[in-house]
């Protein structure tokens, strides 16, 4: 399980940075590609970072936009990772995105799969991939005790799932294992010293243990305290 820690001076450091960071290895995958996909996380980290790279600098016209998750909860809400991406993120200079929602207004997230499916298996494999992980080691809404969990680390898993968990409060709708490991470039966003131990402590845990280990291998890690 390899990958590199950067930690930085402080948070605003990394959001630059990170933003930077995100915005050239999207200008990489489109010197090779008509498209590039850009994966991001919901959550309440990605936010600063959403603010500095919505500014950058390439063709947005040519990138699709997606999240890693989605709460199965409707635009209004406040935990709504869609309104987050399209308020924050797809705004400025990437408000030439193409968006692709994971979320559409039916009472569960096995209504929507097909529907919301079908667009992203057009554009993968997936170029750029920013991931959020939580303090208990879950990465888009793959879940540790999740009711899905070994159907989403699977090598021949579906694109997208529904999933419901222990620690989620409401059913979620994620991007499977395999889809997520499959990316060019792979981010992943931590901030404080609970997550870091969070971290430290998935070390050679297998992936049903510690989801984050099935996406971490030769991913970026980006740490602010
Ligand atoms: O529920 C979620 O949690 C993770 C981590 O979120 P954070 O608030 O601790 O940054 C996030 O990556 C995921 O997209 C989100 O749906």
């Amino acid at each position: 399980m390899t990958y590199e820690f950067i930690e930085y001076a402080d948070r605003e450091m990394l959001s630059i940075e990170l933003a930077q960071r995100l915005a050239g290895d999207l200008r990489s995958a489109l010197q090779h590609e008509d498209r590039a996909a850009l994966v991001v996380p919901g959550g309440t980290s990605p936010g600063p970072i959403f603010d500095d790279l919505c500014a950058a600098d390439l063709d947005w016209s040519r990138v699709d936009v997606l999240l890693g998750d989605e709460r199965w909860v409707p635009e209004d809400s406040p935990r709504s990772n869609t309104t987050l991406v399209k308020t924050r993120l797809l705004v400025e200079r990437a408000a030439k995105a193409r968006f692709l929602p994971l979320y559409a207004p039916y009472d569960t997230p096995e209504e929507g799969l097909a529907e919301l499916g079908r667009p992203i298996e057009d554009v993968l494999p997936l170029a750029v991939v920013l991931l959020g992980m939580g303090a208990d080691m879950h990465t888009a809404s793959i879940f540790p005790g999740a009711d899905k969990l070994q159907e989403a680390l699977a090598p021949d898993a579906p694109t997208l799932l529904a999933m419901r968990a222990p620690g989620a409060p409401e059913p979620r709708i994620t991007l499977s294992a395999p889809v997520l490991d499959g990316a060019m470039a792979k981010h992943v966003l931590i901030f404080g010293d609970e997550k870091r131990a969070a971290l430290e402590n998935a070390r050679g845990k297998p992936p049903m243990e510690a989801p984050i280990n099935a996406v971490i291998s030769d991913s970026k890690v980006h740490w602010a305290a």
